[in-house]
C-alpha cells in the first residue's frame, strides 16, 4: 500500500516524475502515478536528492543553544583539545543536549544520516559516549546516528583511556576512532595497534582524525595502510582530514593516493581553508570514496558551522577550486553517495527499494542548488517527512 506520492520532481536533475513511497521504501518511480488513496505533496519541479549525509561532526560538544563562549584561545591542536577539556567543566556541557539539538539542526538541513567523533577521556570517561548514545536511540527513527569512539586527548599519553575506548565499543560505540598518532600520542606503533586490534576485537570499523601534517602524516599514512592490509580490512578504514595529502610534491602524492585507494582506505576532508587539503578530484580519480562533514561546530575549538551539508558541498568544491558544474557535482556527491558508502549505509539512494531517505530543493541543476543553498522544502526519513520549508518537525528540548 502506497502512503505518499511525491509528484514533479527531478532527481539529481533529470527530467520531473512521481516517487510513491510505502513502507519506508521507494515503491515505484514515474509519470502520474496513482495516489490510491495515499497522501500526496507536490514538488513544483523541484530538485530531488537523497538525504545528505554529515560523515563527520563532534555531536557531543556544540555550545548551540547555550551562552556565547569568547574563543581565546592558541590555534594549535594541543591548546584547543587541552583548553576544551577544560571548558566543558566550566561550562556544564550537557552531551545528550547539545547533540540533540544539533541533531534537530541537521533534519531541518537535510541530513538523514550522521557519523560524530564522541571523547573518550580519562576526565570525563563514558559521559559523552553515554549523552550521544541517548540522542542515538531518541531520534532513532529520523536519524541514523553512528557514534565514533575518539580518544582526543590521546590514548597512549593518558593511561586509562584504552580501557575506556574497550568500553565504549562494548557498550554500542559503532566505530574505533584516532588521532594523530605521532603528533598528539607520540607512540604511532603502540596507537595504531591499539586501534586496530580494537577494531579487530570488536568488529568495528576505524575512523582516524589525522591532522598531521606533510612527511609526519605521510609516514603515518604508511603505518595504517600496512595495518589495514594485514588486518583484511579493505572498505572499513576512514581516514579524517588527512591534511598530509595536501603536501606539495604531487609525485609521492599522485602515488600515495594510488596506495590509499589499493588498500580500501577511505577518506574525509571537510574542504577547510588555510590548511593544505587532500586533492579531491585527483583522489577520486584514483577511486578512493570520500565523505565529507560538518566537523567541530560553534564549539570550543571554533564558531563556525550551520551543518548544512548542501554548503559543505560547496565549501568543498570551492577550496578544491571546482567551477564546472560536472566537477561541483562531484563534490555534492561527496555528501550524499560518497558519505553513505563511508558510513556504509544499506539501500541508500533514488533507485525503487532503497529507503525513502529524501530532500527536495529548489534548483535548475545540482550545481545551482550547491551555488544558491535553497532552504530544504522537504526532508524524508524512512518516508516520514522529518523537515518542511527549512523548519525540522522534530524537536530538541
Ligand atoms: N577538527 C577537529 C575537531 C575536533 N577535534 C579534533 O581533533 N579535530
Amino acid at each position: 500500500m502506497t502512503d505518499l506520492v511525491i509528484r514533479n520532481v527531478r532527481p539529481l536533475g533529470k527530467a520531473a516524475i512521481d516517487i510513491a513511497i510505502a513502507e519506508g521504501r521507494i515503491a515505484a518511480i514515474g509519470p502520474n502515478l496513482p495516489a490510491n488513496g495515499a497522501a500526496e505533496e507536490d514538488g513544483g519541479g523541484a530538485l530531488l536528492l537523497p538525504g545528505l549525509i554529515e560523515a563527520h561532526t563532534h555531536l557531543d560538544k556544540t555550545l548551540l543553544g547555550m551562552d556565547w563562549v569568547e574563543n581565546r584561545v592558541a590555534s594549535s591542536i594541543r591548546s584547543k583539545i587541552d583548553n576544551e577539556r577544560e571548558m566543558k567543566g566550566v561550562l556544564g556541557l550537557d552531551p545528550a543536549l547539545q547533540s540533540a539539538r544539533q541533531v534537530v539542526m541537521s533534519i531541518a538541513r537535510g541530513t538523514t544520516a550522521i557519523r560524530s567523533h564522541v571523547d573518550i577521556d580519562t576526565t570525563y570517561g563514558l559521559a559523552g559516549f553515554e549523552g550521544v548514545a541517548a540522542t542515538r536511540a531518541r531520534y532513532a527513527d529520523v536519524m541514523d546516528l553512528q557514534i565514533v569512539a575518539f580518544p582526543q586527548s590521546g590514548m597512549m599519553i593518558r593511561k586509562g583511556t584504552i580501557e575506556l575506548m574497550d568500553e565504549a565499543l562494548r557498550q554500542g560505540a559503532d566505530v574505533v576512532g584516532g588521532l594523530d598518532p605521532c603528533a598528539i600520542d607520540f607512540d604511532p606503533k603502540g596507537h595504531l595497534d591499539v586501534v586496530f586490534d580494537l577494531a579487530v576485537k570488536h568488529g568495528k570499523p576505524i575512523d582516524i582524525h589525522l591532522h598531521e601534517p606533510g612527511e609526519l602524516g605521510v609516514f603515518t599514512f604508511g603505518l595504517i595502510l600496512e595495518r589495514t592490509r594485514v588486518h583484511g580490512l579493505a572498505g572499513k578504514v576512514t581516514v579524517s582530514h588527512a591534511f598530509a595529502l595536501g603536501m606539495n610534491d604531487y609525485l609521492r602524492i599522485g602515488q600515495l593516493l594510488d596506495d590509499i585507494a589499493a588498500a580500501g582506505v577511505m577518506l574525509m576532508s571537510t574542504g577547510p581553508a588555510g590548511v593544505p587539503v587532500p586533492p579531491l578530484i585527483r583522489g577520486l580519480d584514483a577511486g578512493i570514496a570520500f565523505c565529507s562533514g560538518t566537523d567541530g561546530m560553534r564549539d570550543l575549538w571554533n564558531p563556525y558551522g550551520n551543518a548544512d551539508m548542501l554548503q559543505r558541498a560547496q565549501i568543498l568544491a570551492d577550496r578544491n577550486y571546482l567551477s564546472r558544474d560536472v566537477e561541483i557535482e562531484r563534490a555534492l556527491d561527496v555528501c550524499t553517495f560518497g558519505g553513505a558508502k563511508v558510513m556504509d549505509l544499506p539501500d541508500y539512494g533514488l533507485e525503487i527499494g532503497d529507503f525513502a531517505d529524501l530532500v527536495v530543493v529548489e534548483g535548475r541543476t545540482l550545481t545551482e542548488a550547491v551555488v544558491t543553498l535553497p532552504e530544504r522544502k522537504l526532508v524524508l526519513k524512512r518516508g516520514r517527512i522529518v523537515a518542511r520549508d527549512g523548519e525540522a518537525l522534530v524537536e530538541a528540548a
